[in-house]
């Protein structure tokens, strides 16, 4: 919706034949975006072929999918751009999206968005900045020329790794801020958890290949705030349920979930110490309690705040 105006067509291809069928008729997108028309420019389809002669791909499914939908995409064909969106690990494999597309398309072609942007504001025109990363950097320049609007910024990466990080990383501690304030634990208590929940994102990074500074932008700390500070966040949301409510509640994609699990798997095949990542993890697999996961963080061993 963001993308499709004047001057730029989009295809929008979707599996379900049905529901691209009503939004065809409807011009709206009952199922996620039920109070956004759709711009005239932009056309829905279910025949992957319409895919041919596209400047450009981006790919916006939930991470654990991507495989999958990266198969049945054959994109090679097509040769265009991938812009990878999904926000997550895959836990099977512990790699990222990019490393996934790999198996498919060579790097040069891969391109990440992330960044702190709820989809129904950027369909709705809100401003919003977001990182474009490349491993490309001609590619990445021109996807960021192409796809900024008057209300969407890109800004240009060149550490796709560090971005995609930032991304994924982010909706652990959103859980683990929905599992704070659905306790009832205070705003205190939530800004704790997003500082040293900054601090581990970072400590994994960083063994992980990314750039400090990636971290400290958009798609690291910019998306953290976002996602711990606003309900709309679904992987809050998820965290506040579980808290108030005892039950996991997975009616929407909670990404979360699965890249916690991934997570941890990562800091401990790289030694790297996530105190707050495990207990999330913890917690969702009912090893732990909320209480005595929130009780073990607060009686760690005391330590200096510096070095992350
Ligand atoms: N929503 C948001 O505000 C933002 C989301 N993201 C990221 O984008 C990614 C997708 O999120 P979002 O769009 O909200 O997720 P949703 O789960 O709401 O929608 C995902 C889309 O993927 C399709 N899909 C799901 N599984 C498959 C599959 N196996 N094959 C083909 N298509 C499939 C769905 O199709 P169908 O309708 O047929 O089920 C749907 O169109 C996530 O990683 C998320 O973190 C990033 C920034 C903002
Ligand atoms: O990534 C997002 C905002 O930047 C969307 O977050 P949720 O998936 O938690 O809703």
């Amino acid at each position: 919706c963001s993308l499709a105006s004047a001057e730029h067509s989009v295809v929008l291809w979707g599996r379900d034949a049905d529901q691209i069928q009503r939004m065809r008729q409807t011009r709206r997108n009952a199922r996620y975006l039920p109070d956004i028309p759709l711009p005239d420019s932009l056309t829905p389809v279910a025949e992957r072929s319409a895919l041919a002669g596209s400047d450009a791909i981006l790919v916006v499914t939930p991470a654990q999918r991507l495989r999958t939908i990266l198969e049945q995409m054959e994109l090679a064909a097509i040769g265009a751009p991938v812009v990878l969106c999904s926000k997550g690990i895959e836990q099977a494999s512990g790699l990222l999206q990019s490393d996934v597309a790999q198996d498919f398309i060579p790097k040069d072609q891969i391109a990440v968005l992330s960044g702190p942007g709820f989809a129904s504001e950027i369909a709705s025109q809100l401003p919003t900045a977001l990182t474009i990363g490349a491993f490309d950097r001609e590619i990445g320049a021109e996807l960021q020329h192409r796809l900024t609007t008057k209300s969407l910024r890109l800004y240009l990466s060149d550490d796709p790794t560090g971005v995609q990080l930032g991304g994924a990383l982010k909706n652990v501690y959103a859980i683990a801020c929905g599992f704070a304030v659905g306790a009832g634990l205070g705003e205190s208590a939530r800004a704790a958890l997003i500082t040293r929940g900054f601090a581990e994102m970072s400590r994994l990074a960083l063994a992980m290949g990314a750039m400090r500074e990636t971290l400290h932008g958009l798609s690291g700390f910019g998306d953290l705030a976002l996602s711990c500070t606003s309900a709309q966040s679904r992987n809050f949301a998820f965290g506040l349920h579980l808290a108030q409510t005892a039950q996991h509640d997975l009616a929407k994609t909670v990404e979360g979930i699965a890249t916690a699990k991934a997570t941890n798997a990562l800091a401990n095949r790289l030694g790297v110490e996530l105190p707050i990542a495990a207990q999330v993890v913890a917690v969702l697999e009912g090893a732990l309690s909320l209480e005595d996961a929130l009780g073990a963080l607060m009686s760690r061993p005391l330590k200096p705040e510096l070095p992350v």
